[in-house]
């Protein structure tokens, strides 16, 4: 046990982990993730991995909707967010949940600056398809500079997803969308942590998929609401060119620095050229 603590630290201080990294903290999992994630993020923001962390929040929006007379709903795991719901969203993402993240972080030494899609344009969304969905965009847009000058400054940021329309209005943008759109321009590696220890089916933690497997998972059902944002960003990611992309619990102490030492976790979605190739086991029983 001890051999398995000192290889993971090890392997933190070698540097055996990416220059980029997105990490999406899910509002399933976010007031109970550990605080041996923030000790690890806080060793890759002071080993210079430029780090990008997006929040979500949909339970803590769900919670004052509801004191607030509204019922969440939802389509395909995306809210729908008429026009009066809109201002709700952008206050309880944008200001409460990322400003607390942000304090949170500055216990563990991260110096970190919240921002949302809207700033610098950071993400820039069209109108979703389905008209049912109201003020909800999909990213057409990223613009990197925003995230480049806090890197370059030295500052973590801590995004909120609302973001900015080509009509300049606020949208609504599912948390696990704006982490995919970002690792796909970074061509990074993206962690969606959540409140499930990846993708399940008939019971069983799927530890590694190739972007088919994902795709007839869909298909078959097995996906189901939360889980298909999380899909869709993981191979809009690897699209990007990111190595892979993870699906984890957010609420497992190991998790990430399991993750980070190479050790099979959650689910991991991988290139189909890199999954034959892969040490993980293929679709077996996994952490
Ligand atoms: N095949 C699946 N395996 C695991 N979880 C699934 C699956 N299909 C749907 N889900 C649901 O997805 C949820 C995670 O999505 P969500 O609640 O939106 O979390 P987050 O707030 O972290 O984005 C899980 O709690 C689970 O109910
Ligand atoms: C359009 C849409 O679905 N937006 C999400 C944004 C927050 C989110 O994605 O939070 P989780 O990561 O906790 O699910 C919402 O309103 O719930």
């Amino acid at each position: 046990m001890v051999f398995v603590q000192e290889r993971k630290e090890q392997a933190l201080k070698d540097g055996v982990f990416p220059s980029t990294l997105v990490v999406k903290l899910g509002g399933s999992a976010l007031a109970e993730v550990p605080d041996s994630w923030f000790a690890a993020l806080a060793r890759l923001a002071r080993a210079g991995v430029r780090l990008v962390l997006v929040h979500g929040g949909g339970k803590a929006i769900d919670t004052w909707l509801e004191a607030l007379g509204g019922t969440p709903k939802s389509i395909g795991g995306l809210r729908v967010t008429d026009e009066s719901t809109i201002p709700l969203v952008e206050m309880v993402l944008s200001g409460l949940v990322n400003k607390e993240l942000v304090r949170h972080l500055a216990r563990f030494g991260i110096s970190a600056v919240g921002l949302s899609g809207a700033d610098g344009e950071l993400l820039k969304v069209r109108r979703h398809p389905n008209p049912s969905l109201g003020r909800v965009g999909h990213v057409v847009r990223v613009s990197l500079a925003p995230l480049e000058a806090l890197w370059a400054a030295g500052f973590v940021p801590v995004l909120s997803p609302v973001s900015v329309g080509e009509d300049g209005e606020a949208y609504n943008v599912n948390a696990d969308e704006a982490a995919g759109a970002i690792a796909e321009a970074l061509g990074a590696p993206v962690v969606l942590a959540t409140d499930v220890p990846g993708i399940l089916a008939g019971g069983r933690l799927l530890s590694e998929l190739t972007p088919e497997d994902v795709r007839a998972l869909g298909a078959s059902g097995v996906l189901k609401g939360g889980m298909l944002p999380k899909v869709e960003a993981a191979l809009r990611a690897l699209a990007g060119g990111a190595p892979w992309a993870v699906i984890l619990s957010g609420r497992d102490p190991d998790a990430l620095t399991a993750l980070l030492a190479g050790e099979a976790v959650g689910t991991r979605i991988l290139p189909e050229a890199v999954c034959s190739e892969s040490p993980y086991p293929k679709a077996g029983e996994g952490r």
